[in-house]
This record gives structure tokens, C-alpha cells and sequence, in this order.
């Protein structure tokens, strides 16, 4: 159930808003004074705060500062009335989440309380590494996993969470970064400040600069009134760019000046702001590729990759299906009010053969699929769908053609046609160098950055990994940094 609270002395308000977001799905409290809303807001912790700008006892733009003192986590929408759309924007700059205009339009009301939402959830709801939750009633969310990877990947977090640097998450789709993100903005010292997303694939482009940097009045057509972006309202916490991969060029150009100087401009305005973000960005794209392109800024990408986690995709970590299958089943049987509390091994073995291109994201909806399918206590193969049953050529093969496409990343044939063209002199040197960069790449995603296990695995030595990556120029070695020459590098970009 969501808390709202709801400060406003104007009791037609209070009713509307009562006979709208009614139990069980939410718990509405109604005040009508800013000292009241504080007191409420202090005893209940609510998830959202609805709140009048014209008060009785005091300003709305000193109630917003008084309630984010208290706890700058909790989204408070502003109401204001027609005409008052300065202090909506003053309010916006001291952090509100939005406001809206009286008289309320229910169907917005409802938009933006439903988003407010999700944004306090990703804030407040834990996430908790590397368990495997017994209690099935556990609030909040794990990263579950104890493979060699997540390891790294939980004691990157670690690293990386307390220290004021920018970090990039690398990984397929559905492999966790959002989770990730989310763990590292709780365990950085801006816990206590906002934690704001945004997917920069899913907003258009004109949409996405004002979104991110906000517009004046008249910026464009229909820029009726200025706009306050999340650099704004987001200063002294934590904004996660999903997606950024994404980012049409001129845009990477203005986030690459917010991160050198911290300032930037609003859409159509000549004022420099300066702002305190910082930045969690992810990605699922070869980044490396989108700059060989020209399609993603070569500076930007230096940039973001000081510090990057690589999440590995679900078949390269199979050692986790276990427990995530049964935490999973344990939470969509709750959820689904389910009998089935246990899985046939067979399905395990099943499920293990499939190479989840989806991988987490994947796998929760073939498990929420087969619960729904199941009758009794137990999930039986049966009740799988049948694209995990019975993969089609392209998932049977796809171990097969993800060798292959490694192989391709050599571009063997392009290159040996490339240099015999140039007629080279030193083919056999420069062969031997493309496939070590080739190998030392692989490997180290496959132990997610971390090089010791690296060296293991390549049977040499760690100081000759480390020369070699530097000699060959890769990049991928800053994934995650193992023990204290990750320290290094993050303790000088802190002080950077
Ligand atoms: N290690 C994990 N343990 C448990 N659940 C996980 C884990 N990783 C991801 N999930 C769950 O899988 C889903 C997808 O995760 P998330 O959104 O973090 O992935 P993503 O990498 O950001 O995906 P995309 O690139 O598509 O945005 C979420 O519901 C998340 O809670």
C-alpha cells in the first residue's frame, strides 16, 4: 500500500483526492496546514506528498525546504493555482517533483502520482547483494547471484558506491544494471539525496534535452512555459542514464560539459546553471563499435568508462539459475497466489540448456508463465513455455553463433585483407597482437574485469596482463579493477 499524504486547506481537494486513491492500494492522509503536513510527515514517512503552495501558516517554497530536510527522498507534487506557475517552478527548483494546476485533472493527477511512485520506490525499496532470500516476506530487492562474476560485481559496488566518481554499467539487456545502479546510489554518500532515471532510448530527441536540461518559455513551439530538467531538480543526488548508448550526438556533447564543469544551459536559455549530479550511466551497446562509428563521442566515452561493472549475462554465470529460480518461484508463487512451492530437477536442467538472450528479465517471465500454466505444488517441464521447451533453431544454435560472432570480432578475413592489401611487412607481429587483444578482451569479460582470475585462466602472469593490456590499448580492463589498483584509480578520479 502507498502513503500519500495531502496538504491543502481547501476541502474540496481533500475529498476529490480521498474518493480517488481509496484502499487498499493506497492510504491517504489529509491535512490542511504545513505544520500539520510536517508532523504527519515525520510520524507516517509517507511515499508522496500532495502539496498547496498558498498554505495558511506558511509559504509552499519554505514547507518544500522544511520537508526535504526531513527526508529529500519523498517526491512532494506541488499544487498550485492558474497564474501561480513562478513559485510551481521555485518549488521545482528546490526539488519538488512536478506540480500540477487546480482545477485538477484527475487522469493527470493519477500519471503523476503513479510515476512519483516509481521513483520513491527506486529509492527506498533495498537492494540487497548476493542473497538468497529464506524469508519469503523479505521487502525489498536482491541482486541474487554468488558466482565468481557477481562477486566482483558486489565488491565493485562496494568500491565504487562511497567515492564521487562516474560510473558506467556495461551488460546485455535484463542482466541487472537498473538494480545495480540503484545498490550503489543506496551505499554512496548521496543515499539520502534523490535517485532520478531516465532512458535516453526511450524519449524522443527533442523530448529528451528538455527532460534532461529543462526549457525557457518560448524555447520552441511548444514550450508554452520554462521547464525545470532533471540536472536541475536533481542536484546533490544521483541520476541514472539509462540506455546512454542511445544519446543522439549533440546531446552526448552537453552531458560530456556537465560532467567535466557541472554546469549547463536549459534548452533556448543563455544562463549557466551549476548543478551537483552525479552520474550512473548504462548501456547494453558495444560502445567501443558506436565510437569506431562516429555515432558515440570519443571523449564521452573515455569519460564514462573510468570506472565500469560489467554484468554477465545469465548463460556465462548458469551457477546462479539455481538460487534465482528459486527465489523467483518463491516470489511470483506469493505473488500469483500460487500452490507450487517446488520445481521438477528436470525443469532445472532444462532451463540451464537454454541460453537466455533476455537473461533475468527473460527468465521472470517464462518462470511467472509456468507458474500460471502449473495446477499443483510442482512446476513440471510441461508447464514451460515452449520456447524454452523447444527453442527454435536461432536459441538452439545460439551458443554456436555467439562463438561465432567472437570469432567474427577478430574480423580475421577483413584484416588479413586489409594488410595484404597494404602489403605489409610485418603480418605475423601484427596478427599475433590483433588476436592477444582479441583474447585478453574475452577473457576479461568473462571474469568481469577482474584480472587476477584473468591471469589465471590465461596461465601468465598478472604484471604480464596488466603490460599487455596497456601495451595493446584496452579498455575493457577498467571494467572492475581488482583490489587496490581499482582503489587507485577511483581515489584519483575522487579527487578529480
Ligand atoms: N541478479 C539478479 N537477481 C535478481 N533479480 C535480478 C537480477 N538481475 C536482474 N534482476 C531482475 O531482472 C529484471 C531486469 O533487471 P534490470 O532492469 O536491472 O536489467 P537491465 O540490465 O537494466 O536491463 P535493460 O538493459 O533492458 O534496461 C528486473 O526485474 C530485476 O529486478
Amino acid at each position: 500500500m502507498d502513503r500519500l499524504l495531502v496538504v491543502d486547506d481547501d476541502p474540496l481537494i481533500h475529498t476529490l483526492l480521498q474518493n480517488t486513491f481509496t484502499r487498499p492500494k493506497y492510504a491517504l492522509t489529509s491535512v490542511v496546514s504545513a505544520e500539520e503536513g510536517l508532523e504527519s510527515f515525520r510520524a507516517e514517512s509517507p511515499d508522496a506528498v500532495l502539496l498547496d503552495v498558498r498554505l495558511p501558516d506558511m509559504s509552499g517554497l519554505e514547507a518544500i525546504e522544511r520537508f526535504t530536510e526531513i527526508d529529500a527522498t519523498v517526491p512532494i507534487i506541488v499544487i498550485t493555482a492558474n497564474g501561480e506557475s513562478d513559485s510551481a517552478i521555485e518549488a521545482m527548483k528546490l526539488g519538488a517533483y512536478d506540480y500540477l494546476v487546480k482545477p485538477l485533472d484527475l487522469k493527470h493527477v493519477g500519471q503523476l502520482i503513479s510515476s512519483a511512485l516509481n521513483m520513491r520506490h527506486l529509492m527506498a525499496v533495498t537492494v540487497s547483494l548476493g542473497e538468497n532470500p529464506v524469508d519469503d516476506q523479505q521487502q525489498g530487492e536482491a541482486l541474487i547471484g554468488n558466482s565468481a562474476t557477481m562477486r566482483e560485481v558486489y565488491k565493485s559496488i562496494g568500491r565504487v558506491a562511497p567515492r564521487a566518481v562516474t560510473v558506467l554499467l556495461r551488460g546485455e539487456s535484463g542482466t541487472g544494471k537498473e538494480l545495480v545502479a540503484r545498490a550503489i546510489y543506496q551505499h554512496s554518500q548521496r543515499a539520502h539525496r534523490p535517485f532520478m532515471a531516465i532512458n535516453c532510448a526511450a524519449i524522443p530527441e527533442n523530448l529528451l534535452e528538455s527532460e534532461l536540461f529543462g526549457h525557457e518559455k518560448g524555447a520552441f513551439t511548444s514550450a508554452d512555459r520554462l521547464r525545470i530538467g532533471k540536472f536541475e531538480q536533481c542536484n546533490g543526488g544521483t541520476l541514472f542514464l539509462d540506455e546512454v548508448g542511445d544519446m543522439p550526438l549533440p546531446l552526448q556533447s552537453k552531458i560530456l560539459r556537465v560532467l567535466q564543469e557541472q554546469r549547463f544551459q536549459r534548452v533556448g536559455g543563455n544562463e549557466t546553471i551549476a548543478t551537483d549530479v552525479r552520474i550512473i550511466a548504462a548501456t547494453h551497446r558495444d560502445l567501443e563499435r558506436l565510437v569506431a562509428e562516429e555515432t558515440f563521442r570519443a571523449d564521452l566515452y573515455y569519460r564514462l568508462n573510468v570506472v565500469s561493472i560489467v554484468l554477465p549475462p545469465l548463460r556465462d554465470r548458469i551457477e546462479d539459475l539455481g538460487p534465482l529460480v528459486d527465489h523467483l518461484v518463491r516470489r511470483f508463487g506469493r505473488e500469483l497466489d500460487s500452490e507450487v512451492t517446488k520445481i521438477a530437477p528436470d525443469v532445472l536442467e532444462m532451463l540451464a540448456n537454454y541460453p537466455w538472450p533476455g537473461n533475468i528479465r527473460e527468465l521472470q517471465s517464462a518462470l511467472k508463465q509456468a507458474i500460471i500454466q502449473a495446477s499443483g505444488s510442482i512446476l513440471m517441464v510441461d508447464h514451460l513455455p515452449e520456447t524454452i521447451r523447444e527453442p527454435d533453431e536461432d536459441h538452439r544454435s545460439s551458443t554456436r553463433d555467439r562463438r561465432q560472432r567472437d570469432d567474427d570480432e577478430l574480423h580475421w578475413s577483413q584484416f588479413l585483407a586489409e594488410n595484404l592489401e597494404q602489403g605489409t611487412t610485418s603480418l605475423y607481429a601484427d596478427s599475433i597482437e590483433h588476436l592477444e587483444r582479441f583474447l585478453i578482451r574475452r577473457v576479461l569479460e568473462h571474469t568481469g574485469g577482474h584480472q587476477s582470475h584473468a591471469s589465471e585462466i590465461l596461465g601468465i602472469t598478472r604484471s604480464s596482463l596488466r603490460n599487455k593490456i596497456r601495451n595493446l590499448g584496452i579498455q575493457i580492463d577498467q571494467v572492475v579493477r581488482a583490489g587496490e589498483e581499482c582503489d587507485d584509480v577511483i581515489s584519483s578520479m575522487a579527487a578529480d
